[in-house]
């Protein structure tokens, strides 16, 4: 860098290549903004929104130690071969990545076991041969390093991008739960909150080419910012079958309709109790509410979980249910199957990568 701490065009080149690579087109420092143009050709929408969230991001970490950098414009272009000789200083040769599909798993309300879903259906998934991973994006309560056994693993950083933490159920992880002290509480504010989960998601995820995303309960900032920054391929919501759950599972099924998010299905948990001593099954919660009101809604019903002992006490102990063969597993794959056929239906050729 150049005297004062002041990024230069060249200094600004470098930093943006070293996360565009030969996408970056042409950058020109002026006055009042410094435009740079990206090739987005042969990328999806995913593809490109990632790419220009990569840039703003390396700026905005340039323009933070230096208060000379004007506003950041960038301009996107369709097709090789544009950039002027002047901009087209060697750049960082990257292959161009098969794009993450992000699968999102969201409820209306907190405590329906929308991360025990999370967990298992990525499980599950990656059980029958995809590349899954997992982000923890309850960021307020992270419980997935608990579900996955990896609580105390402290995630590695290459080129400031997070190296999720491998599992030893096959699916590599993020949680902020890796990054915070144990206990601690995370109360952040809404933008904070966003900028925590694009770091868990714009990772280092190697060959994952499906997230399973566990969202924090609710429709604020944070579920927000992943619509917005990371668009989801679809969502999973998750409710119990009682009355409350269901009109807060409706609010979040409406959450994704306005954005335009396919709701892969929904998802009834703790569904009907069946007793260990007795055999007998009860419905604390009632039953088939989640199927009634899915159906209503115009979207699929994708299983149904029942209330377990067994459930709880492997989700507690770091061995969740899917990774094994039985009964307990069956609910999650019958989901997981379900989740993958619409995933399969649901590839566009450009979804594949370029
Ligand atoms: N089908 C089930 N049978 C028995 N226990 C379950 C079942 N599903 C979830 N649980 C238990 O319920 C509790 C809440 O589940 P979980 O943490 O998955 O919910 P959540 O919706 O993610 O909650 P939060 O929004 O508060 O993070 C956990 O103790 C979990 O083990």
């Amino acid at each position: 860098m150049t005297a004062q701490n002041a990024p230069d065009e060249n200094d600004v080149r470098n930093a943006l290549g070293a996360v565009a690579g030969d996408r970056l087109a042409s950058v020109r420092l002026g006055r009042d903004a410094l435009t740079v143009v990206l090739e987005v050709g042969g990328l999806d929408t995913l593809g490109r929104d990632r790419l220009e969230i990569a840039v703003r991001g390396a700026y905005a970490d340039l323009a933070r130690n230096s208060d000379e950098l004007p506003p950041l414009r960038v301009a996107q272009m369709a097709e090789r071969g544009e950039a002027s000789a002047h901009d087209s200083a060697p750049v960082a040769k990257q292959p161009p990545k098969r794009p993450l599909r992000i699968v999102a798993v969201a409820s209306g309300k907190g405590g329906v076991g929308k991360s025990t879903v999370s967990a298992n259906l990525a499980i599950a998934l990656a059980r029958a041969g995809r590349k899954v991973g997992l982000v923890d994006a309850d960021i307020y309560g992270p419980s997935q390093p608990r579900l996955m056994a990896s609580e105390g693993e402290r995630p590695q950083a290459r080129d400031k991008k997070l190296i999720p933490v491998a599992t030893r159920f096959g699916v590599p992880m993020l949680s902020m739960g890796h990054l915070a002290e144990p206990g601690q509480a995370i109360a952040w504010r809404g933008p904070m909150a966003g900028n925590a989960l694009a770091q868990l998601i714009d990772a280092n995820w190697g060959d994952v080419d499906t997230l399973v995303v566990d969202l924090p309960p609710g429709t604020g900032d944070v579920q927000l910012t992943m619509i917005q920054r990371f668009k989801p391929a679809g969502a999973v919501i998750v409710s119990t079958p009682q009355d409350l759950a269901l009109m807060d599972a409706a609010r979040a099924v409406g959450f994704f309709d306005k954005a335009s998010v396919p709701v892969i299905g929904v998802v009834e948990n703790m569904s009907g109790y069946a007793c260990p001593h007795c055999g007998e099954t009860s419905e604390p919660f009632g039953r088939g509410g989640a199927e009634a009101s899915a159906h209503e809604m115009g979207h699929p019903f994708l299983g149904r979980i029942p209330l377990t002992i067994d459930i709880r006490t492997r989700s507690d102990a770091g061995e969740p249910p899917a990774a094994e063969d039985g009964a307990a597993a069956e609910p999650f794959v019958t989901i997981a199957a379900q989740v993958g056929a619409w995933l399969d239906r649901t590839q566009t050729p450009e979804a594949v990568g370029a």
